[in-house]
């Protein structure tokens, strides 16, 4: 086809996929931290206190006492590959890319902080991409997760005069494929353990209880996650929420305290895992694998192991090209 001279150039068009997870600090330092969590915390999504009242405590006291005590807590997670979020999050990318081949473009982004979503949707569409399909990694919908990574893509897209077409993934906290990825990553972890686990606790990521009678289907999908998990597994899966945050009522059962009950009814040998988590993070590897395990040792557990979220592994990789290649269809063959 001849265009005139002065025609904007067209790439060649091309079928995107963009993974998005939550987000983490640049650095382990206090000041990336306090960017990080005024960004993530002035979410209203996020904290769904009135503006006028939530910035004047967020800004006063959090921002002030908050991003130090974090950094501490980053700075033992941290990695030569920086944040552990952030590069299982690439090593998936890059995992998925290879599974599904040429024929899509597997990009990744972050709703708080780098790489944010509008640079990556940019990108792809510099790249070609008029279809994209936007891919929240969280198997269990969240208002606070899910919804606004969602928006974030369509406030970018909303700047775009010639916008993509958008699909994005569902929540997949029941699919087949990602019990069994579950079931096969948990198996795999616990068969090189040198003890034997009396239960497992399956730890997902607090919300505000208000949510769950605001209609947020997070603690339901959580709670279906587990009854599968139970039907997968051989041994007991006790379940709870971690993470809290503010003064407001959080769902319950919290995990410290179920670690601790847990004792008391005798559990010595425990495994823990967070299911609801797609890669490691602050939340899993310093908050579990560290924190949780003290408490569960001081409180009398004998022995502790905390299980990998899927990350990269083989298992993770086999369920996104199952479950992308599905909502891929129509759009490649
Ligand atoms: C009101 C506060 C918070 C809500 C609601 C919330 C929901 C929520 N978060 C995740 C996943 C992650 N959260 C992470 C860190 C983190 N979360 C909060 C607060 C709320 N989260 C804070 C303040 C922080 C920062 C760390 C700290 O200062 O304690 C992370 C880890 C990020 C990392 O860099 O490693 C993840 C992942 C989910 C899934 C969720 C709701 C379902
Ligand atoms: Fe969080
Ligand atoms: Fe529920």
């Amino acid at each position: 086809m001849i265009r005139p001279p002065d025609h904007p150039a067209i790439p060649a068009p091309r079928v995107g996929v963009l993974l998005i997870n939550l987000g983490t600090p640049d650095g382990p330092d206090p000041a990336s931290v306090k960017r990080y969590l005024a960004e993530f915390l002035s979410d209203p999504r996020v904290v769904e206190i009135p503006k006028l009242v939530w910035q004047p405590i967020l800004r006063g006291v959090i921002l002030t006492t908050r991003p130090k005590k974090s950094a501490h807590a980053y700075s033992q997670v941290w990695t030569e590959r920086g944040s552990p979020l952030a590069f299982h999050t690439r090593d998936t990318a890059f995992g998925v890319q290879q599974a599904l081949g040429d024929k899509v473009l597997v990009d990744w982004a972050m709703r708080y902080g780098n790489p944010s979503i509008p640079s990556r949707l940019a990108a792809m569409k510099q790249a070609g991409c008029d279809r994209i399909l936007l891919a929240p990694l969280y198997p269990q919908y969240s208002a606070a997760t899910t919804a606004t990574a969602n928006d974030a893509a369509f406030a970018a897209l909303k700047a775009m005069r010639w916008q993509p077409a958008v699909r994005t993934l569902p929540p997949y906290h029941d699919d087949p494929a990602y019990i069994a990825a579950l079931k096969g990553s948990i198996e795999a972890h616990l068969s090189a353990l040198n003890f034997a686990p009396d239960a497992l606790l399956a730890s997902f990521h607090g919300m505000p209880e208000r949510t769950l009678h605001l209609g947020d289907p997070y603690h339901c999908q959580s709670v279906k996650t587990v009854r599968l998990l139970r039907e997968a597994l051989p041994l007991p899966v006790h379940m709870s929420f971690q993470s809290r945050f503010g003064r407001a009522k959080w769902l319950e059962p919290e995990t410290e305290s179920t670690l601790a009950q847990m004792v008391e009814k005798g559990v010595r040998n425990v495994a823990v895992v967070t299911p609801g988590f797609a890669a490691d993070c602050l939340e899993t590897l310093e908050e579990i694998a560290l924190r949780a395990k003290e408490v569960f040792l001081a409180k009398g557990g004998e022995k502790f192991a905390y299980l990998p979220c899927l990350n990269a592994s083989g298992e993770a990789i086999t369920l996104y090209q199952r479950l992308l290649s599905r909502e891929l269809s129509g759009w490649i063959d």
